[in-house]
């Protein structure tokens, strides 16, 4: 074989060997105190959806086939209506100047190194602009703003406008939490943000946000009366962006969410930080899937952790998985520079795994690809 693609190099730190995921997140938590970690790391109640997210993609084996020319492969696929690298992006996590100064900024460089794109939580600590212009020093990536349905409204048309004027393409409005899930390390480290952290998106000062829990602070700042029939219409009266649900679980909601004409849902279940007990989103895909039928776009999250996770998802369906945790590792272990390790690390994965499995392009990703452990603990093909 002669010019075919180059055989990437993991980029790894050569003391410390971060060559997966699982080394960063531990490399990363000894970097943090005990209350910011356990604020990023931890999930609701009893911690089972959390656990389940990611055990849920060892139900599955891969089928792959052999003697297929992989020395082209193309890892690229469309998300937005535009190219990104590979089919994964960063979900919107509030507090990232908490992991590191470079907070959203450096993820926002990082995605747009690798060419992915990125969500911006209510809860930045860097505006939707700046986040937007870091990134546009460096390449063209597409951001979505998440919000929550807001009690005061004046606030979240402003925060439109502000997205909009920042070019950003897609509302993430997040439907899981008309309240927090029950976070007993929030209650019992009194968990408040570190002085001096700004939230420009929601306009609270620092001081603002520091004088309440993080429970008491979302009660006062989010409305639990949202609704499929208010706010989807709401949303739609006053922009032009894209709409996206995101923390759908179920065949039903998807409905939903095609009817009241979304563009597309986010199924997650806030990386198990709500309710304790529901589906893992990977269980939860297929029926979305199928209820969405093409009409809409269907993005996961929760759980990823590495490259083939994300081609089960996509075997199972899925346009696009978006990752969490992991950008806050690599910030909290080397700022932007860990989101280029912990993006880099994915991509690599990723791109191994189509080859190993024979896919030349993510098209060619598909149920033929996995087989799935009953449970008779006997493997059958989907
Ligand atoms: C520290 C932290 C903060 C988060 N903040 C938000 C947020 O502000 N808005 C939101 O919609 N989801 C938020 N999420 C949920 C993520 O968007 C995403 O659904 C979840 O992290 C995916 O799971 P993973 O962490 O296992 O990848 C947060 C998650 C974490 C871990
Ligand atoms: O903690 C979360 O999961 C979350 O969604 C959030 C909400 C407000 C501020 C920071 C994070």
């Amino acid at each position: 074989m002669a010019g075919g693609a180059p055989v990437p190099v993991p980029t790894s730190d050569p003391d410390e060997k971060i060559l997966s995921i699982a080394d960063l997140e531990k490399a990363a938590s000894t970097k943090l105190g005990k209350t910011a970690r356990e604020f990023y790391n931890s999930g609701s109640t009893d911690q089972v959806t959390i656990h389940e997210n990611s055990t849920a993609f060892s139900k599955y084996r891969l089928r792959p086939r052999v003697l297929v020319d992989v020395s082209g492969v193309d890892t690229s696929t469309t998300a937005f209506g535009r190219s990104i690298s590979f089919p994964l992006s960063v979900s919107p996590a509030g507090l990232q100047a908490m992991a590191h100064p470079d907070g959203e900024l450096g993820t926002s460089k990082a995605c747009a190194r690798k060419g992915v794109n990125m969500a911006i939580s209510s809860f930045s600590n860097h505006s939707i602009e700046d986040v937007r212009s870091a990134a546009a020093e460096i390449g063209s990536i597409d951001h979505a703003v998440q919000l929550y349905t807001m009690r005061d409204r004046e606030l979240e048309e402003r925060i439109i406008r502000k997205a909009e004027a920042a070019g950003c393409k897609a509302i993430f409005l997040t439907a899981d939490s008309p309240v927090l899930g029950v976070r007993y390390n929030e209650w019992r480290n009194d968990f408040r943000t570190p002085e001096g952290l700004e939230f420009p998106v929601i306009e609270w000062t620092s001081e603002e946000v520091r004088s309440r829990t993080h429970d008491s602070g979302f009660v006062a700042f989010n409305d639990d009366s949202h609704s499929w029939a208010r706010d989807i219409p709401w949303l739609k009266a006053r922009t032009k962006m894209q709409i996206w649900i995101k923390g759908v679980l179920t065949a039903e909601d998807t409905e939903l969410a095609v009817e009241h004409g979304c563009d597309g849902i986010i199924v997650s279940n806030h990386g198990g930080r709500q309710l304790d007990g529901v589906m893992p989103t990977l269980d939860a895909l297929p029926e979305c899937v199928e209820a969405a039928n093409g009409r809409i776009a269907v993005h996961v999250d929760g759980g990823f952790r590495s490259g083939t996770d994300i081609f089960k998802a996509l075997a199972l369906g899925a346009n696009c998985c978006w990752v969490g945790r992991p950008a806050i590792w690599g910030l909290a272990y080397d700022g932007e520079a860990g989101v280029d390790l912990m993006l880099e690390t994915m991509h690599n994965e990723f791109r191994r795994c189509m080859q190993l499995t024979g896919c030349r392009t993510v098209k060619d990703i598909n149920k033929t690809c996995l087989a799935r452990i009953n449970a008779d603990g006997i493997l059958k093909r989907l």
